[in-house]
């Protein structure tokens, strides 16, 4: 019944605005389309003056915060969207009426399993945020630390599930019969929306996640993540450190705390690059909201990242398949880009190096023709794995989630110092990555991780060796191998023992010759003399 409501309520939004407008009715079996002229919503032109992008942001809005969440999560999917309607979905901001504060200390003590008063010196019972899966509460700790709770909406599970269920049946029906229906596979779009949301619902992962990311920045002067006090840590609820830092946005007052704005924009591509080449883990929800700037030393502003909700890894291919991409294309070598592919297998080794050359030569060229400040690497990224999928090449979902964040990152930087020159940022970090991979020390840092594994199987060596040996047996024409070596083996030990005789006999035979020709009254010269041609001349043929 529930579901039937919402259905009506989403029918009524999309007739509301005129979403008709996505639908090519040309497309429709003659019946639907039949249907859709004489739909009695064409009598509403009003919307209609609006251009339809922004309709669809209003619906969205009008349809609550998983939609609204699910358009913010799309509009970064540049890939498969138009410029105009990304730009349009990136407007949506996930502001949501906070729910009673009653609720939320209810939800914090059962899952606590404690009185609010117990835990807390001081908790605000106004919220600091609300957002679409959560609200933030500041409190006190009984020690005296500053903290913020941030606990998940109330059966946001069933509403984010049915939701999703209706996401699901319009993108099937959108594959179907829209005209890019395949390209822009709305199904896997909202596939992939439901295991984001759902992962940013356990709070116990963002807290580790908050964790990892702050050890990895331990003591670095660039980025700072708040504590998480784990005793307060459940799957809806998190107690953090709480930050006051100046939110990145806040342009104006950045600038009027006297931010050197260049470092500033420079430390955020640093941060980015840091986690991807060197941590292989990196923060994938950097929106404004979620990044804060703490401005105590002007000249040396650090970021403060809070929600780790989203975090990407990379595998040390990936990482790889990134660094030499990356650097191949910053020099425009887009033989080595095309070779890259084949030589590792990212796509078949049927591919024509040449043709691949010229279509990714096609694709980045234009972007080279900007100078280099204003080059996209999120752009030049999209483009690669536009045309890599051209020719089969799956491109991994970390991948996509990377590149994602190199687009926000760099509209980030950008808006901070529209000068910024990524590629000066990145480079070093790219070339010392490749020195650190390709170089003496990794081979060394190689040994000495592999050096335990290989001690600790040195006494099963012997073992391990023999069991090879009667496996190597098991294969007949293995065996006859082994055999006929041994044969030989044999044979050359047998022949160089009769020959070591012979030398032995032959040495004795000369020597007995020169002692009796020193000796006087032994045997005459000419005796001796045969002895001695005897001894060498049984050395030289049998020894
Ligand atoms: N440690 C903190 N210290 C101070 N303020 C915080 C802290 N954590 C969160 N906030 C405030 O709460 C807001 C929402 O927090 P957070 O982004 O973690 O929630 P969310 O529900 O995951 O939101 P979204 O997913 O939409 O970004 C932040 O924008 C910030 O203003």
């Amino acid at each position: 019944m529930q579901q039937l409501r919402r259905l009506i309520t989403i029918a009524y939004v999309f007739i509301k605005y005129r979403l008709d407008d996505f639908v090519p009715v040309h497309l429709l079996p003659w019946y639907l389309r039949l249907a859709f002229y004489l739909a009695p919503w064409r009598l509403n032109p009003l919307p209609k003056r609006m251009p339809k992008e922004k309709r669809l942001r209003l619906a969205l809005i009008k349809l609550g915060p998983i939609f609204i969440k699910f358009g913010q999560i799309l509009s970064t999917r540049r890939d498969l969207l138009s410029p105009k309607l990304a730009a349009e979905l990136a407007k949506l901001q996930d502001k949501v009426p906070p729910f009673s504060s009653r609720l939320a200390k209810n939800i914090i003590e059962q899952a606590l399993e404690d009185d609010v008063s117990k835990i807390f010196a001081r908790f605000d019972t106004d919220p600091l945020a609300s957002a679409s899966i959560a609200q933030v509460h500041a409190a006190q700790l009984l020690s005296g630390e500053e903290v913020v709770v941030k606990v998940i909406r109330p059966n946001i599970e069933r509403t984010i599930e049915k939701d999703i269920r209706l996401m699901l049946v319009a993108a099937r029906l959108f594959q179907r019969y829209a005209r890019d229906g395949k390209r822009l596979k709305p199904i896997e779009v909202v596939e992939d929306y439901r295991h984001t949301i759902f992962g940013e619902l356990d709070l116990m992962s963002e807290a580790a996640n908050c964790a990892q990311l702050r050890r990895n920045f331990q003591d670095s002067p660039l980025l700072y993540v708040p504590d998480v006090y784990w005793d307060w840590c459940r799957e809806n609820v998190m107690v953090q450190e709480r930050i006051y830092g100046t939110p990145i946005g806040d342009v104006e007052t950045l600038i009027s705390k006297g931010t050197n704005m260049k470092v500033l924009a420079e430390r955020g591509v640093e941060i980015f690059f840091r986690q991807v080449f060197q941590d292989s883990f990196f923060h994938a929800d950097m929106h404004p909201g979620n990044i804060f700037v703490d401005c105590q030393d002007p000249e040396s502003p650090r970021y403060i990242a809070i929600d780790c909700g989203i975090v990407g890894t990379l595998s040390e291919v990936d990482q790889d398949y990134l660094a030499r991409n990356l650097l191949a294309f910053f020099n425009q070598d887009y033989h080595e880009v095309a070779r890259l592919h084949v030589e590792s297998g990212w796509v078949g080794a049927e591919t024509r190096i040449n043709e691949f050359e010229g279509a990714i030569r096609s694709v980045c060229e234009p972007i080279f023709e900007k100078p280099l400040e204003e080059i996209s690497f999120g752009q030049l990224l999209l483009r690669l794995f536009q045309v890599a999928r051209r020719y089969n090449m799956e491109v991994q979902p970390q991948l996509v989630l990377l590149q994602k964040t190199l687009l926000n990152i760099e509209g980030l930087g950008r808006q901070l110092y529209p000068q910024l020159d990524l590629w000066s940022t990145a480079k070093p970090y790219l070339e010392s990555w490749m020195k650190r991979r390709m170089g003496p020390q990794a081979i060394w840092q190689e040994i000495k991780r592999q050096a335990p594994a290989w001690i600790a199987h040195g006494p099963q060596m012997p073992e391990l060796i023999r069991n090879s040996l009667i496996s190597f047996n098991q294969y007949p024409q293995h065996q006859a191998q082994l055999n006929k070596r041994l044969e030989n083996i044999e044979s050359s030990l047998d022949g160089q023992a009769k020959g070591r005789k012979h030398r032995a006999v032959g040495t004795l035979v000369a020597a007995l010759g020169l002692v009796s020709l020193h000796t006087p009254y032994m045997w005459d010269a000419q005796a001796s003399s045969s002895l001695i041609a005897l001894g060498i001349a049984w050395i030289l043929l049998r020894g």
